[in-house]
C-alpha cells in the first residue's frame, strides 16, 4: 500500500526547547490513523507542522508522495488535505444548507469564478442535499446554524471538511466536549463520511480511538513510542506505563 501521508525525521523548535524530536510516520492510503499521547506531547504541534501553519525545523512531509513541507496551508489544502479545528469554524448566521454549499463551493474552488459558478448550480445543490442527509440534518436544513446543539454543529463541520473532496483528512479532537451519546453520534458520522478517505486524528477518548481508528501511533514528549493496530497499543508495556494507565486494562 503506498502511503497518503509520510512524516521523515520531522523536527520542531520553539526558541531552545525541542518538542518535535524525530517523528516517523507513514499513513497508508485509507487508514483511519489517532495519535494519543498526554497533554503537551505535541500532537496539535503535529498537526500544525502538517497542515502548513508551522514551518519545520528540519525534516520532511509527503502527501502522495510529493514534499508539502514548503508550502502555505492553502496550497496543501489544495493538493488534497484538509483539517477540521477543535473549535466549530462554520457560519453561524448562514443556515445549515447554505454552510455545506458554502463549504462545498469553497472546497471545489469556484470562489474566483462567477460564470463557472452559475453553470455548477445545479449539480452543487444535489451535492449539497446528498450531504445534508448524509450527515442526517435534513431536518435542520434552513435553521441558522448557530442554533444547532454543538455536536450538530461540529457534525456540520467535519462533515464539510470530509466532503470538501480532499483525499486526507486532519481531525483534532473530534468529539471533544460531547456526551456519550452525541459521541456515538460523531464516531458512526466520521465512520459513514470518511469511507476511502485517509484519516489522521488526535483524540483523547479511548473508546473514539479503539472505536473507530485501524492503527493508532502514541506520541510522548515529541516522539513517537509505539505504532500499530489498535490491540497492540492497548497491550504494548510502555504505552500502559507512559500514558494509558489503567484505561488500558
Ligand atoms: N507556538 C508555540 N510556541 C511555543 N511553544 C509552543 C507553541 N505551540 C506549542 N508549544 C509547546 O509545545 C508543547 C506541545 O504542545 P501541543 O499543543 O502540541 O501538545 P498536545 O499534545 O497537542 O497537547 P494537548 O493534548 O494538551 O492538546 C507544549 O509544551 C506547548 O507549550
Amino acid at each position: 500500500m503506498s502511503a497518503a501521508l509520510s512524516l521523515v525525521d520531522v523536527r520542531k523548535n520553539f526558541g531552545e526547547t525541542q518538542i518535535i524530536r524525530g517523528v516517523n510516520l507513514e499513513i497508508p492510503m485509507g487508514q483511519r490513523h489517532a495519535i494519543i499521547g498526554p497533554n503537551g506531547a505535541g500532537k496539535t504541534t503535529l498537526f500544525n507542522l502538517i497542515s502548513g501553519r508551522f514551518p519545520l525545523t528540519s525534516g520532511s512531509i509527503l502527501l502522495n508522495g510529493e514534499r508539502i513541507d514548503r508550502l502555505a496551508p492553502h496550497e496543501i489544502n489544495r493538493r488534497g488535505l484538509s483539517r477540521s479545528f477543535q473549535i466549530t469554524s462554520i457560519f453561524p448566521k448562514m443556515t445549515v444548507f447554505e454552510n455545506i454549499r458554502c463549504g462545498l463551493l469553497w472546497s471545489r474552488g469556484y470562489r474566483y469564478s462567477f460564470w463557472h459558478l452559475l453553470g455548477r448550480q445545479k449539480a452543487l445543490n444535489e451535492e449539497s442535499e446528498q450531504l445534508l442527509e448524509q450527515l442526517n440534518l435534513q431536518q435542520r436544513r434552513d435553521l441558522t446554524a448557530g442554533l444547532l446543539s454543538y455536536a450538530e454543529q461540529r457534525a456540520l463541520e467535519i462533515g464539510i471538511t470530509i466532503a470538501g473532496g480532499a483525499n486526507v483528512i486532519l481531525l483534532d479532537e473530534p468529539t471533544a466536549g460531547m456526551s456519550h451519546s452525541e459521541t456515538e453520534y460523531a464516531v458512526n458520522l466520521i465512520r459513514s463520511v470518511s469511507e476511502g478517505k485517509t484519516l489522521l486524528m488526535v483524540e483523547h477518548d479511548m473508546s473514539v480511538v479503539f472505536g473507530l481508528a485501524d492503527a493508532v501511533s502514541v506520541v510522548v514528549y515529541g516522539e513517537v513510542i509505539a505504532s500499530g493496530p489498535p490491540e497492540t497499543i492497548r497491550g504494548n508495556k510502555a504505552v500502559q506505563e507512559a500514558y494509558l494507565g489503567t484505561e488500558a486494562a
